[in-house]
């Protein structure tokens, strides 16, 4: 069957994917020839969109004293990260591995926050050993913990509390992080107790204030009503005699997924014009402003190409088989998340519907849901949007390999990870004495 002919097209919500000459390329490079050098699955990442997206921030806070902090758990591989540390980015972290990443990619310790429910008193001494910018502490019981830490290493730990604000971010529910129920940060009614506290300790510098309401939110209004709440918690702090020198809204802008009916999240920067004028109305405009943004920054950036199996037709389903399942793409079955899926060279023939799914022993292992496809055995699919929390959240079930990824600059093509073998996966494992 016949390639369709086309002229250069950008998909729409991805620049710098486009379908030219009857054949998928992000920026200058065809994909399938990736696919043919690399294999499939295989993550593929444009450079230039990931700096497009940073960009967008940094016209938001042009002229202002801002840190942006790249939430490196949406996607934490080495080359990603180095990317963001040549750009000026610090980094967000949630564990002692994620410092080592931000190490071994030459990013500055001095920019890093770490963020977490869970800090473990071996993470808190690497933290502190490395002179990070700031602990966002999470309860009354880290809060001590910290101190502790930090009196036998001799040093004082920069604190910042992280304020659940109470706010509906109007996102999945497991990817809502500022509301009374979720597990997240310090109740907005006990805050300023805590911070009483933690300037009373000798181990502790009171530096910021911190709140991080959720992800894939696609509305302005739930970070005006977070401002406003953490805005006022700062003004009984400083009324108690406590300097806040950072403000740290977190992450949380969504991106385009290209669901039918989906909303548009607001551009980064007008929405960081928008809070900024009000954060200067509150008269806090002086104070330097850190951002923790992940997904914003990576998501669209990044496709898994992935190769068709079998095609299975059935009474009630048309299963379309493909290389790339749910430990390589965990979204959808997570939390029922929607990517697009599209052909890289488009068939003529009439579509047909189909579940597009996985190699993996669960019916919970599918990438999209009726999916309008003309497909055949053999062709290969971009499934878009991969950027963030795909790679960063894959994992070896079924004994299967990461996928490899590659990162393209222009018309040069980098392989940033090589696939995972199995013997790679084994190693640190071992047998039972005889
Ligand atoms: C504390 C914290 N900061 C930043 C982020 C980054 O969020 P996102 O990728 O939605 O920008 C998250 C994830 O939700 C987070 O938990
Ligand atoms: N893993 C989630 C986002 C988690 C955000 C981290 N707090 C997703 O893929 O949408």
């Amino acid at each position: 069957m016949a390639a369709c002919p086309m002229t250069t097209t950008p998909l729409p919500g991805h620049p710098h994917v486009h379908q030219r000459d009857g054949a998928l390329h992000t920026e200058g490079v065809r994909l399938a020839d990736l696919a043919a050098a690399h294999g499939t699955p295989l993550f593929v990442y444009s450079k230039a969109s990931m700096l497009d997206a940073l960009a967008a921030y940094q016209r938001g806070f042009a002229g202002r004293r801002a840190q942006i902090c790249y939430a490196m758990k949406a996607n934490s591989t080495l080359a990603v990260l180095q990317l963001f540390a040549r750009a000026g980015c610090g980094f967000d972290i949630v564990s002692g591995g994620e410092l080592q990443r931000v190490l071994a990619a030459g990013g500055d310790p001095a920019k890093v926050i770490f963020s977490g429910v869970g800090k473990t008193r071996a993470e808190m001494r690497l933290a502190l050993d490395h002179g990070i910018a700031c602990f966002n502490v999470e309860s009354a019981a880290e809060l001590d913990v910290l101190d502790e830490v930090a009196r036998a290493h001799g040093s004082r730990a920069r604190v910042s509390i992280r304020v659940n604000p109470d706010v509906d971010a109007k996102t999945h529910p497991y990817i809502s992080t500022g509301l009374k129920g979720n597990k997240f940060g310090v109740a907005h009614d006990e805050a300023l107790a805590l911070y009483r506290h933690a300037a009373s300790l000798a181990g502790l510098q009171v530096v910021g204030i911190d709140c991080h309401i959720g992800s894939q939110i696609t509305d302005a209004s739930p970070y005006v009503d977070a401002m406003d709440r953490v805005l006022d918690l700062v003004d009984a702090i400083e009324a108690a005699g406590i300097r806040i020198e950072h403000i740290d809204f977190g992450g949380g802008l969504g991106i385009v997924y290209g669901a039918p009916g989906d909303d548009a999240p607001p551009a980064a920067d007008g929405l960081w014009q928008q809070l900024l004028a009000k954060l200067d109305a509150r008269g806090y405009g002086d104070r330097l402003l850190m951002i923790e943004p992940g997904r914003s920054l990576v998501g669209n950036a990044g496709l898994c190409l992935t190769e068709v199996l079998y095609l299975k037709p059935g009474a009630q389903k048309n299963f379309c088989i493909v290389d790339a399942a749910m430990n390589d793409l965990p979204r959808p079955a997570m939390y029922q998340a929607f990517h697009q899926i599209v052909p890289l060279a488009p068939r003529t023939q009439t579509p047909e519907v189909y579940d597009v799914v996985g190699p993996v022993c669960e019916s919970g292992d599918w990438l999209g849901r009726d999916r309008k496809l003309a497909v055949q055995p053999g062709d290969q699919l971009a499934v878009l949007s991969a950027g963030a929390y795909c790679m960063s959240m894959s994992s070896n079930y079924n004994t299967r390999g990461r996928a490899a990824e590659v990162l393209v600059d222009g018309s040069a093509a980098h392989l940033i990870r090589a696939r995972e073998d199995v013997q790679a996966q084994m190693r640190g494992e071992s047998l039972l004495p005889d």
